[in-house]
């Protein structure tokens, strides 16, 4: 449960000393203490490694490419300024990969993680490669309803090794944001170069700078010098569709349909559409502008006996349901627009429509919710 008794404002320029205000929050007994005054209770928060650039290690100090995972969950808080005065902490390896090798199984075991530690916990924070956070993020927004706790995913763009290392301070951040009142009741966040962004909404834009998360709908808030500063009140995306993923409790993975990713351009295929429908679930095809395509191409989707989700190949922007193609007589409408979600999270929101044996229509009114339950 949420610790109710204790607020946390930082307000020192120098994290080492870590002196943290602690306003009780009971009644008009509003006190402020300093760090060496033990605080009854602290908010207690669940740290997750999972791996990724933050954990990794690279040739020399210059090198920021190359580098391989190799640090546990435990070396990378050794490595952060003091959180003794934040919170209470209980870390826990649940793998240590690169993001390109989250499968099935990995995302599984954060899944089971996040769950297991929302009853206990008051923060979650789990460190994670950038390349494919955005899936696992948009993943547990659809599958945890996480009530008022706060599931903060971290990151870095630059191994632990080189020159500035990001990753330190970003985890010491998420560590922070996690534990903070005022990120009660606002899902999963991301915590990267200083921004708090939405899990649901946050795109990989740029494949090297440190500044690589940054979507329109994204940024929530902004870490200076020890302030969290959130730009609204609590807030989740009201799109969202959770699933409740029925997965046995004794399960050591779930099993998801195949849905691929197709990615258009000139002179895209129809045969290639056809082939590859043969293989698989579901298609989710990465469109040119806003669901252009060949007119072949339109007319051969509707025709497969599979859902079709036209996304695109833009980072920004929206594909709306007046550019798909017009049904055919006596055929049940197999195509969906999948609004503002990028090909990859449409490909794991298909997913979990499968995985729940959702009828066409049914896929259909998700896909419309993206809009905002048009
Ligand atoms: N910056 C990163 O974390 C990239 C890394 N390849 C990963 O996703 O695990």
């Amino acid at each position: 449960m949420p610790n109710e008794n204790m607020e946390i404002n930082t307000i020192c320029a120098d994290a080492e000393a870590s002196q943290f205000t602690l306003h009780s929050c009971k009644g008009d007994e509003q006190k402020t203490l300093k760090e060496n005054v033990k605080p009854n209770k602290l908010p207690k928060i669940k740290i997750l490694g999972t791996g990724g650039t933050i954990a990794s290690k690279g040739a020399s100090s210059s090198h920021t490419a190359g580098y391989h995972v190799d640090l546990t969950i435990q070396e990378l808080l050794e490595a952060i300024p003091n959180i003794s005065g934040i919170c209470d902490i209980e870390y826990e390896q649940l793998c240590n990969l690169d993001s390109k090798e989250i499968g099935q199984e990995a995302l599984y075991k954060i899944y089971r993680g996040v769950s297991d530690a929302l009853q206990r916990f008051d923060g979650i924070v789990i460190t994670h490669g950038t390349d494919t956070l955005s899936e696992t993020t948009f993943f547990i927004e659809s599958c945890i309803d996480s009530g008022e706790v706060p599931i903060v995913f971290v990151g870095s763009m630059r191994p632990s090794t080189s020159v500035s290392a990001d990753g330190p301070m970003n985890l010491y951040q998420a560590i922070c944001i996690a534990a903070n009142k005022q990120s009660r009741g606002r899902g999963v966040l991301v915590s990267l170069n200083d921004q708090i962004s939405a899990g649901y909404y946050i795109t990989k834009k740029n494949a090297n700078s440190l500044d690589s998360f940054n979507v329109r709908q994204g940024y929530l808030g902004n870490f200076v010098n020890n302030e969290i500063h959130y730009y609204y009140p609590p807030v989740k995306p009201f799109v969202c569709h959770k699933f409740k993923l029925k997965v046995p409790a004794d399960a050591k993975t779930m099993s998801l349909p195949n849905v691929y990713i197709l990615y258009a351009h000139q002179s895209f295929s129809a045969d290639l559409v056809e082939a590859v429908s043969k293989s698989c679930d579901g298609i989710v095809i990465a469109t040119m502008g806003a669901g252009s395509l060949p007119d072949e191409v339109n007319a051969r989707c509707l025709t497969l006996d599979i859902p079709v989700v036209y996304s695109k190949r833009s980072v920004d922007g929206m594909v709306p349901t007046a550019n798909l193609p017009t049904a055919l007589p006596n055929k049940n409408y197999n195509v969906f627009a999948s609004g503002y979600l990028n090909p990859e999270k449409s490909r794991i929101l298909l997913q979990l429509c499968l995985y729940e044996n959702y009828s066409l229509e049914q896929i259909g009114e998700i896909f419309r919710g993206v809009y905002g339950g048009q």
